[in-house]
């Protein structure tokens, strides 16, 4: 029996196509109430990950659940998880309402159904136009409104900002978050940290198949800070001379070093007081964007929220040896990093979105379309693209 909290944990997840790690020892949840937003570079295993949520892939080691459970044992699976991996691949001949008809038939919906959905993506206005002729825009939202048919508990969106303008995106993120703030789920992936930034409440960020980061947003946010560079004739001198006044310097790749949150002025007077002598120093301001990028190539050595050392010693981009340790329940930081969240699942009841069809209907049958209120059991694991698998079956 499933829990019904609307909770996706991840656990140990691991997936290998030959040679290719594509996910790593991924663990994470995603809680009720908030918005989730999974994000990383082009092959970072986003895609992948997500599959295995949904029950498309086979994962080599590991597993991921949905109330408890795994995908293939939830009852009634479009009651409880919509999801959209792909939004291309709509019959061109059919209108927005006939293809949303095919689901409500499947899922034995009654009619009006469709035009409910198509109202809460804002598509009414298109029922009837061939979605040959829809903008990508279009194409989001009328796949986001199959998703919604079922009304679900949990959205799992693939990228559903890609392609959209600033409106659109403006107005996914308060889609979304109204979604979320009735004691719903939302995970949703990006590429694009800035595309997200304001809609999403906690990321994990993945690179290269691991997590580098797995927290609140605003943690993330607080880790903006400046860093002062100074390239010096003695380094280990200076590092010691900084340690002692409880500031700690890292060295970069050039055999510079990197002090971060503090500023140049207080460097320089304390290489001063102690005979060091400073050949350049520069101050330097980390912005989110940079942050991510950072994370995610490996590079980042800011001071930001640091965990604990990993197994095997420190890793780039986590924690550096004698560095802060963080509060309990804090952010995590660095590849293999363990993963949990840093809210409390919701106790708040999922909520019926008015206009939204009941529980207890089977999904639709795949009719090669791009979005998936997706289906046991299907692995794909010599598929390669996102779309034609048979969600929805
Ligand atoms: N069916 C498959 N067969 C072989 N390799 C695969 C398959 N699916 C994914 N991969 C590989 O796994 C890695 C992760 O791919 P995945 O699509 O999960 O990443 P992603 O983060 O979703 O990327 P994007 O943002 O470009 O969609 C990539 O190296 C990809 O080439």
């Amino acid at each position: 029996m499933h829990d019904g909290s609307g909770r996706i944990l991840v656990q140990g997840l691991n997936k290998s196509f030959g040679p290719i790690n594509a996910v790593q020892n991924l663990n994470f949840s995603v809680e009720p109430g908030s918005v989730t937003g999974f994000l990383g570079p082009n092959g970072s295993g986003k895609t992948t990950t997500l599959r295995m949520i949904l029950g498309l892939v086979s994962p080599t080691a590991g597993g991921a659940f949905i109330n408890g459970q795994p995908f293939s044992r939830l009852p009634n699976p479009a009651t409880i998880v919509g999801a959209v991996l792909d939004s291309q691949g709509f019959h061109p001949g059919q209108t927005a309402r006939t293809h949303l008809r095919c689901y409500t038939a499947a899922l034995n919906l009654p009619d009006q159904q469709a035009d409910q959905v198509l109202e809460l993506v804002g598509l009414s206005s298109a029922a009837t136009r061939k979605t040959g002729g829809f903008s990508l825009g279009m194409r989001q939202r009328l796949a986001l409104a199959t998703a919604l048919l079922g009304n679900p508990q949990i959205l799992i969106l693939d990228e559903p900002a890609n392609g959209l303008d600033p409106e659109g995106i403006a107005w996914l993120r308060g889609f979304l978050k109204s979604f979320a703030s009735t004691g719903r789920t939302v995970l949703v992936s990006s590429h694009l940290l800035r595309e997200m930034e304001h809609t999403v409440d906690n990321v994990v960020i993945v690179s290269r198949g691991q997590c580098v980061y797995n927290g609140d947003l605003e943690q993330l946010r607080a880790a903006q800070q400046s860093r002062v560079l100074v390239r010096t004739a003695d380094p280990a001198t200076l590092v010691e001379t900084l340690r002692q006044s409880g500031i700690h310097a890292e060295y970069l790749p050039d055999g510079s070093l990197a002090v971060p949150g503090t500023d140049s002025k207080t460097v320089a007077d304390l290489a001063l007081g102690a005979g060091v002598a400073v050949h350049g120093m520069q101050e330097e301001n980390l912005d989110l964007e940079q942050i991510f990028f950072q994370l995610t190539t490996g590079q980042y050595t800011g001071s930001a929220p640091q965990g604990p050392p990993q197994p095997g010693g420190p890793q780039p981009g986590g924690p550096q040896p004698g560095g802060p340790q963080p509060p309990q329940g804090a952010a995590q930081w660095g590849p293999g990093a363990p993963q949990q969240p840093s809210q409390q699942p919701s106790q708040q009841p999922p909520q019926q979105p008015p206009g939204t069809p009941p529980p207890g209907t089977p999904p639709p049958p795949d009719q090669g379309q791009g979005y998936q209120q997706v289906h046991p059991q299907q692995d794909q694991n010599n598929q390669g693209g996102n779309g034609g698998y048979g969600g929805n079956a």
